[in-house]
This record gives structure tokens, sequence and C-alpha cells, in this order.
């Protein structure tokens, strides 16, 4: 399959403050992208050097098939691009920065798919922008970056200030985008559990490097769960029972004995069969605890 993004050993400084180093990452035309990391990662960086806005150190980028290499006016035609934050101005109606954007792009408004996604959205495009809420104006700027229908859509922190019921259908229209129009979604953000709902891969960021690229659904093993249980017996049971010997970073809380299964589910399991269980809960984890998994795996083999 093509790729829609490519970077190739792409290191970004600033003098010599680090921004990201030698990342090697290659998004596939059509698929949706999670790309997560904490403030400072790298994430505003790699996305100023797919929008053309800033140029990389050393290494290549190429999108939709070309390399970007100086100005590349014709490609950023084919790049939506929704900002972390969002200014326009004020006194103007949301339909008229609208027709202001689509104009800018040689397309009359009527011609967009603006309304559908504003009816989609629950936004209100005829009040001025000075009254919106943060969410009107995310509405706004999502309206903004799909009116050119482009292939490739990249979303800085997209869902800040939606509320859930808006940050559902804007997930939904997104999937329509891939799966009709096959448009490839590159999507930042540090609230990880997103990425669980939209994507199909995810790349974790960390002080500037790639730390893991993984499919979603291949983040946890099959038996792998997050257990709570509370024991008829009270107490701290952890040693007695054998559960740190499961899981070295067992804990125990209120009454309640938290643990990850890993492989060990069965293992578990049999430990349970012969204790007086009051209470348990299995889950699966969140990419917010693999996430810290990397982290401490680090931290474990630094010290
Ligand atoms: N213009 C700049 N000049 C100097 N250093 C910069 C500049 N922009 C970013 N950096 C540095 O590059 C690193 C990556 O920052 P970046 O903004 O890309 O992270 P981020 O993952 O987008 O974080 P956030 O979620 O806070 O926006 C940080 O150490 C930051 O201080």
């Amino acid at each position: 399959m093509k790729s829609a993004i490519e970077l190739v050993h792409v290191t970004k400084r600033y003098g010599t403050a680090r921004g990201v180093t030698d990342l090697n990452l290659s998004v596939a035309q059509g698929e949706v992208f999670g790309f997560i990391g904490p403030n400072g990662a790298g994430k505003s960086t790699t996305i100023r050097m797919l929008l053309q806005l800033t140029s990389p150190t050393s290494g290549e980028i190429h999108l939709l098939g070309q390399r970007i290499q100086g100005e590349r006016a014709e490609l950023r035609r084919r790049i939506g691009y929704l900002p972390s934050e969002i200014h326009f101005y004020a006194e103007m109606t949301g339909k008229q920065a609208l027709e202001l954007a689509a104009n800018a792009c040689g397309l009359r408004l009527k011609d967009t798919k603006a309304s559908d996604y504003a009816e989609r959205l629950q936004w209100d495009m005829d009040r001025k922008i000075k009254s919106y809420s943060l969410g009107n104006r995310k509405k706004l700027g999502i309206v903004l970056s799909l009116l050119h229908q482009p292939e490739l859509l990249i979303l800085d922190e997209p869902t800040s200030g939606l509320d859930p019921l808006i940050q559902h259908e804007f997930f939904e229209l997104l999937s329509d985008l891939k799966r009709k129009q096959g448009m490839t979604i590159f999507f930042s953000t540090h609230v990880l559990s997103e990425v669980e709902k939209l994507c199909e891969r995810v790349a974790f960021i960390r002080e500037g490097e790639l730390v893991r690229i993984s499919d979603v659904d291949s983040l946890t093993a099959p038996g792998d769960h997050i257990a709570a249980i509370r024991f008829a017996e009270e107490g701290n049971k952890l040693e007695a029972y054998g559960l740190l010997q499961l899981d070295p970073n067992a804990a125990y809380e209120n009454g309640v004995h938290h643990l990850r299964t890993g492989s060990r589910l069965q293992e578990l399991l049999t430990v349970l069969a012969e204790k007086k269980v009051r209470e348990i809960t299995l889950r699966k984890p969140t990419i917010e605890e693999l996430f810290m998994d990397d982290y401490r795996e680090e931290r474990r083999a630094d010290q």
C-alpha cells in the first residue's frame, strides 16, 4: 500500500535544543494514525514539519508520494489541518470565515459540504465568532480543515473543548471520511484513550524519540487484564497470596488488590480458586497504562 506520510531519519534541532531525533515512521493511505506523547514530546514539531512550516535539520519527509523540499503549495492544497488553538476574526460569522477560506481555495462555499458537516456537529455557523465557546471555535476549525476535501487530514489535539456527544459525532464523521473517501488521518493527542476509539495504529513519542509503534488491537496480549480483587479475609494479601510474584507492581488500596495479569491470567485464576473472593473485576489495560509500562521499563533499564 502507498504511504501518505513517510518520515526517514527525521531530526529537528532548535539551535542546540532538541526538537525531535531520528524519527522513522510510515502512515499508509487511508489509515487513521494516532500520535501520542506528553507535553514537550515533539508532536507539534513533527506536525509543523509535515505542514512545511518548518524544515527538518536532517532526514527526508514524503507526503502523498512526494518529497517535501522547499515550497510545495500544490501539496499543501491536498492536506487539511486542525490546529490545537484556533484564532479567527471575531466580528465575522462562522459562515463568513468559511466563505473567506473557500474563496482562498478557489471554491464556492455552497459547493462544499460545509453545511452537512455543520449539521452533524450541531454548529450554528450564522453567529458571530466573538460569541463562540471553545467548542464552537473547534467546530469552525473542523469544518475549515475539511472544506477542500483533503486527502490527508492532520489533527492537533482535536477534541479539547468538545463535549462527549459532539466528540462522538466528530469521530463518526472522521470514520466516514476514512471509509467513504479513503482519507488518511494523522491525529495527535495526549488524551490516550481517544486513539483507542479511532485509530488503527499508534506511535508513542517521548523526549523527541519514537518509543513504540503498534497496532491498537495488538497493544495487549489476549489474556492481559487489570484485576481488582477484594478477598473475604481482610487486610493486605499481596505477599501472603503470592500476588507480588504474579505482578511486581501489584498494589493494595482500601481493601482492594490491584494487579496486571500480563501472560499469567491462568496463574491468577489458580490462586483465586483456593481463596475466598468477595469481589473481582477484570478489564483490559488502557493505553495510558501500557504507556506507563514503557516508562517503567525504561526507568528500570536506566537504573
Ligand atoms: N520554536 C522553538 N524553539 C526552541 N525549542 C522549541 C521550539 N519549539 C519546540 N521546541 C522544543 O522542542 C521540544 C518538542 O516540543 P513540541 O512543542 O514539539 O512538543 P509537543 O509534543 O507538541 O508538546 P505540547 O503537547 O506541549 O505541544 C520541546 O523540548 C520544546 O521545548
